[in-house]
């Protein structure tokens, strides 16, 4: 099978974008191959585009399978990649972008994009968390969590320094706590400048990752929340850059950087041996 690729990154987060024309049968065993950081291109997801240039905006369909082969419902740094990709080739600055957690529109400005998120829900069905009530500030694992689904789950929780937190050790058993039936990212938040530095363990990465975009629009939410905010736009800095967030009641937006770092071709043998050319 032969196919070319492209790689983008948005703060960090790191894609590699294949055209869905190319036939991709086994799409979980591919990302898996093709993400691993040792013997393959190394990635944080692939992203299927398929573009519909002929739609006023254009639209993409998107969808991003992980390094462990499950597929996310959404991607709030993989959307702004997805836009740039798609915006380039219809010749457009805004696209819509239809994901499994529905449809979002986006603006492509100087370097970037923003995605319109949607509205953050705390519901436990929403989430989704065990139980009735929403989980605000509960005890999971060794920190105190606020769950919020921003097109997917994350577990929110508030230290004083972000850098002090060892991920890996404690982020896994709220990652996996049984009050999370579809197991959550986690997300660490501590105030910086008036916004927020981020870390984030994400699901189907299995680790950290660099950004996560839906993980900065879940610390502005749960920050507006539990009170730790008060205005609508907040600065969320992970390890990969800057992100904006706006939030109020209905909606929620995220903005930053994209960047395409290279492309290239790849064949995968039938003995399951990945070639690249960059
Ligand atoms: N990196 C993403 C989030 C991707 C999905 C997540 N790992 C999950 O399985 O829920 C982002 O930028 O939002």
């Amino acid at each position: 099978m032969n196919l070319s690729f492209e790689k983008y990154h948005g703060t960090g987060n790191d894609f590699v974008i294949v055209n869905p024309d190319a036939c991709v049968p086994h799409r979980s065993r591919f990302a898996r191959r093709v993400c691993d950081r040792t013997d393959g291109i190394g990635a944080d997801g692939v992203l299927f585009l398929a573009l519909e240039p002929e739609f006023r905006p254009p639209r993409v369909i998107m969808t991003l399978v992980q390094p462990d082969g499950s597929t996310a419902e959404m991607c709030g740094n993989g959307a702004r990649c997805a836009a740039v990709w798609a915006a380039e080739r219809a010749n457009a600055d805004e696209v819509m972008i239809d994901t499994l957690a529905g449809t979002r529109h986006a603006k492509i400005h100087d370097g970037g994009a923003t995605i319109e998120m949607g509205a953050p829900e705390f519901g436990p069905n929403d989430v989704p968390v065990a139980g009735d009530e929403p989980l605000i500030e509960t005890r999971v694992g060794d920190y105190d969590v606020t769950a919020v689904n921003t097109g997917v789950p994350h577990a929110v929780a508030f230290v004083d320094d972000v850098t002090a937190v060892n991920l890996e050790r404690d982020a896994p058993p709220i990652r996996h706590a049984d009050v999370f039936p579809e197991g959550a990212n986690v997300t660490f938040a501590s105030p910086c400048d008036g916004g927020f530095d981020q870390r984030t363990f994400e699901r189907g990465v299995e680790g950290e990752t660099q950004s996560c975009g839906t993980g900065a629009v879940a610390i502005a939410a749960a920050a507006r929340r539990l009170g730790l905010t008060d205005g609508e736009n907040v600065s969320v800095s992970p390890p990969g850059g800057d992100l904006e967030v706006t939030v109020d009641d209905r909606n929620a937006t995220l903005t930053g950087p994209v960047e395409r770092e290279f492309g290239g071709d790849l064949r995968v043998s039938n003995a399951g041996r990945l070639d690249l050319e960059a």
